[in-house]
Parts: structure tokens; C-alpha cells; sequence
């Protein structure tokens, strides 16, 4: 599909919102969502899970296990079952394994076929195959896989799997929990010790998620914050049951709408809070939020909380660039949110942002400003001027904000938009089905459209 086939996009004004109140909860969380497919799959017997997000991307992952051998069904009461086929089991897909629009299925179903006896070729949408993967190319090569890629090593790719692989040491170059959790999943099947050594700390589930299914695997960390993770491969990984926590990237849109959107009062139930995912509560926290943490808990291994979101009037700051990667993905309603804030806010080190489903700094650079915002774009970042409240003027008749094929960019429009005068036009809605298929509906219940 292309991000500019007027035939089929879905383009929908967001308009200036009643207040948010009363209380809702996010689907599952994307990221857990995948591995526990991923690892239920691997594992000898039935894994259970329960919260499974069922958005695009992580069907993606689901399909393309299937086509390798696993068993995956959900039931009528929406809990999923898979039945994996052990580590080293996994068959030669019939078919080219479609990622549609997941990055994440994609880097880590590589790290997993890599270290297999099989070949399997990866194709995904007109975004996907701008995407880099010769960050995973790489460390999967020195383990022994062979790549035919696209030009700049994109989609479409065909992976040549080996086994016995040969087990690395590897530094990560780029703070990714992408590269990471390849490698660490190629080194399931790999005999011996695979270590990466991550300079800066990224989002740990599949560390967390390695262990719970039974795999042996350590984090060091050293003196100056680096951690040394290692796993043990040839390993057995036994079924489990999982319940999913609420994805904080989802919670991220609804939490910002409600500071910014006048007499708004929403709680936002049980929300995933690992500390290295949770870092744009703490931001907005600091640009004066009011997000109050209620029955703080955990959930399948993670901590998770309701929080009790009230309109804020919001200041701008400089966001450390220190906590980039564990907000990676809520820069974008970041961004948003301090369209509205009095003063200027500064956002350095987002490099990465360019590399996602769309080029997100500049994607927002160009969407606020159609909106009204000021808005600065740098190298890294971008710096924003806010309104101090005041409501964006919105998009002008006749045009519309571009998306990209970019759930992201969608939804933190969207929210753009019900605190705006005119409305913000977004040219397409359908991408927010990849992580996020109950958003609309949840708009219009939290601000009574339901
Ligand atoms: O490991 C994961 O589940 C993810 C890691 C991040 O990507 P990078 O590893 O490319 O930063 C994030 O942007 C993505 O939405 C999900
Ligand atoms: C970057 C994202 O996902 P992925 O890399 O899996 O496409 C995201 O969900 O914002």
C-alpha cells in the first residue's frame, strides 16, 4: 500500500474535544506482545497469554510463526493459545514471511531464523522498506547467516540460516532493543555464550521475558551504567502463562490529551511503568502534569499502575537527551504536548526518530507547523515554541497532515487536533491499526462522542 493512494486512505478531522474523564484502559503492550508470541512459540507445550495486543504488527509476528511451525489460536473468551516447537524446531516458511508495517517482528524474527537451518524472506509496506536492517545484518552475519538485501540493506531480504551458528560478543553501536533482543534470540540456538554489551540502557523485556521462559541469562552492569547481558544458548524454554500489561506507548496519547485538553480528569488503568519505558511521565511530570500513580502493582514481572491524569497548564523544558531511549516512541506526542506549553521546549539526540516508521522529526516538523504551531527543526531534534494554552489554529481547509504510513504520527495528531480551532486534518487514520486498533473508539467514549 502507499502512503499516498488516495483511493484507500482514510483521512479524518480530529476536532476540539470535550473534556476527558472517567476511566479507560490501553490494550496490551506491542513490545511484550511480540516476544511472548515469539518465546510461546519456541517453547515445548501450550503458553497462555492473556492482554495479547491484537493490532497489525503483532499479527504479523503471529503469522509468521505459524508459517515456521507453531500452533497459535486465540480463544472466545480472547485468550491466546501457542503451541511452540522448541528452540533449534522452527520449519522453512513455504512463503515470504510479510512483516506489513513492524520493525519489531522484523529485526527480531531475523535474530531468530538466523541461527536456524532454514531460509526465509522478509517483505514488508512502502515504510518498512526504507527502514535500516544492516544493524542486524551485521552481528547475524559474524554468527554465520548469509543476506541478500535490497539496496542500504532493506526489505526485500532473504536470510540464509545456519546451525550450529557461531556464538559473539557484540557492543551495540546503536541504542536499540531491536539489535539487541536479535541477537539474544539468535543466541538461543546457538551452542555456547552470546553476549551484548549495551553502552546504554534500552527497553529489558526480553531479558525479562528470556529468564521467566527458563532461559539462562545474566545482566552485569558496570561501573559506568553498561550492561553485559549474556545467554546461554541450546536452551530449553518451558511454557508459560502470561497476562500482558497496558502499553504505555498507547497510554502516552491519551495521557497527553487529558493535560491539555481544559477540565479534563482520566484515569488511565494499569498501565505499564518498567523504568526503561515509562521516561514521558516523568517529562511531562516535569513540565508540570499532574499524573498521579494509584494502586501501584505488578503485572506479568513488570510494574504497572493507574494513573490519574487532570488538565495542567504545562511549561516547556530541555528534555535530557539521556532519556531518549526509554521514551523512544512517545516523542511524537512529546512534541505535541509542548505545541501547548508556555515557553520553549528543546529536544536534542533523537537521531533515531528518522529510522522509524516515518522520518518522525521531520514529520512533525511539517505536520505542527501545517497545524500552527512554531516549531524548529535540527539535526537531532526539534525545538517548540508553545502557546501557552491557547488553543493551535489547525490544519487550513484543504490540507491535510501527512502521516507516512505512520501510526504515530496519526495518533499524536489526532491529539493535535482536539486542542485545536479549526480541527488538524490527518490524511490518513489507517496505520493506527498496527499498534493501536481501538483508538478512535476510545477517543470518542473518554470524551462522550461514544
Ligand atoms: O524492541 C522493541 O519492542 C522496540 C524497540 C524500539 O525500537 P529500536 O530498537 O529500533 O529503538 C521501539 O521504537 C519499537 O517500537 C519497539
Ligand atoms: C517504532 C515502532 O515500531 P516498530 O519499530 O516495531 O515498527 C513504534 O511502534 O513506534
Amino acid at each position: 500500500m502507499s502512503s499516498h493512494d488516495s483511493t484507500t486512505m482514510r483521512p479524518r478531522r480530529f476536532t476540539a474535544s470535550a473534556p476527558l474523564t472517567g476511566r479507560m484502559a490501553v490494550p496490551g503492550d506491542k513490545s511484550i506482545s511480540h516476544r511472548s508470541v515469539m518465546l510461546g512459540a519456541l517453547a515445548v507445550g501450550e503458553t497462555r497469554i492473556t492482554g495479547l495486543l491484537e493490532g497489525e504488527d503483532v499479527l504479523s509476528t503471529a503469522a509468521a510463526m505459524r508459517a515456521m511451525g507453531a500452533t497459535i489460536e486465540r480463544d472466545l473468551n480472547g485468550m491466546w493459545h501457542v503451541h511452540g516447537v522448541g528452540v533449534g524446531g522452527l520449519l522453512q516458511p513455504q512463503q515470504a514471511l510479510d512483516m506489513g508495517n513492524s520493525g519489531t517482528s522484523t529485526r527480531l524474527l531475523m535474530g531468530l531464523v538466523a541461527t536456524h537451518p532454514i531460509t526465509a524472506t522478509f517483505v514488508g509496506d512502502a515504510s518498512l522498506s526504507k527502514r535500516p536492517m544492516g544493524r542486524v545484518i551485521d552481528p547475524l552475519s559474524t554468527m554465520g547467516a548469509d543476506f541478500t538485501a535490497a539496496p542500504g540493506g532493506r526489505l526485500p531480504l532473504t536470510l540464509r540460516g545456519i546451525s550450529p551458528a557461531v556464538p559473539i560478543e557484540y557492543r551495540l553501536p546503536v541504542a536499540s532493543a531491536q539489535v539487541k533482543s536479535a541477537i539474544l534470540l539468535a543466541g538461543l540456538n546457538t551452542p555456547g555464550i552470546t553476549t551484548v554489551i549495551e553502552p546504554v540502557p534500552t527497553r529489558d523485556h526480553s531479558e525479562r521475558m528470556l529468564r521467566g521462559f527458563g532461559a539462562e541469562l545474566t545482566v552485569e552492569i558496570d561501573g559506568d551504567g553498561t550492561r553485559v547481558i549474556r545467554v546461554r544458548g541450546e536452551a530449553e524454554l518451558r511454557p508459560q502463562n502470561i497476562v500482558v500489561p497496558g502499553d504505555p506507548s498507547s497510554a502516552a496519547f491519551f495521557v497527553v490529551a487529558a493535560l491539555l485538553v481544559e477540565g479534563s480528569d482520566l484515569v488511565v488503568e494499569n498501565v505499564g511503568l518498567n523504568p526503561t519505558r515509562a521516561a514521558l511521565f516523568d517529562v511531562l511530570r516535569a513540565m508540570g502534569g499532574s499524573i498521579e500513580e494509584l494502586d501501584r502493582r505488578d503485572v506479568g514481572g513488570e510494574p504497572v499502575a493507574d494513573l490519574r491524569v487532570r488538565h495542567s497548564q504545562l511549561i516547556g523544558i530541555d528534555v535530557d537527551p539521556a532519556v531518549v531511549p526509554s521514551m523512544v516512541d512517545e516523542f511524537p506526542v512529546l512534541f505535541v504536548a509542548a505545541a501547548l506549553a508556555r515557553g520553549r521546549t528543546v529536544t536534542t539526540g533523537l537521531e533515531e526518530l528518522r529510522v522509524k516508521e516515518s522520518d518522525r522529526i521531520s514529520a512533525m516538523h511539517a505536520a505542527l507547523t501545517l497545524a500552527g504551531a512554531s516549531v524548529t527543526e535540527t539535526e537531532d531534534g526539534l525545538i517548540i515554541d508553545g502557546t501557552g494554552g491557547d488553543l493551535l489554529p489547525g490544519t487550513p481547509d484543504g490540507a491535510s497532515v501527512v502521516t507516512h504510513l505512520d501510526h504515530r504520527i496519526a495518533m499524536a495528531m489526532a491529539v493535535a487536533g482536539l486542542v485545536s480551532r479549526n480541527g488538524v486534518e490527518v490524511d490518513d487514520t489507517r496505520p493506527i491499526a498496527t499498534s493501536f486498533p481501538v483508538f478512535e473508539s476510545l477517543l470518542a467514549q473518554v470524551s462522550g462522542n461514544a
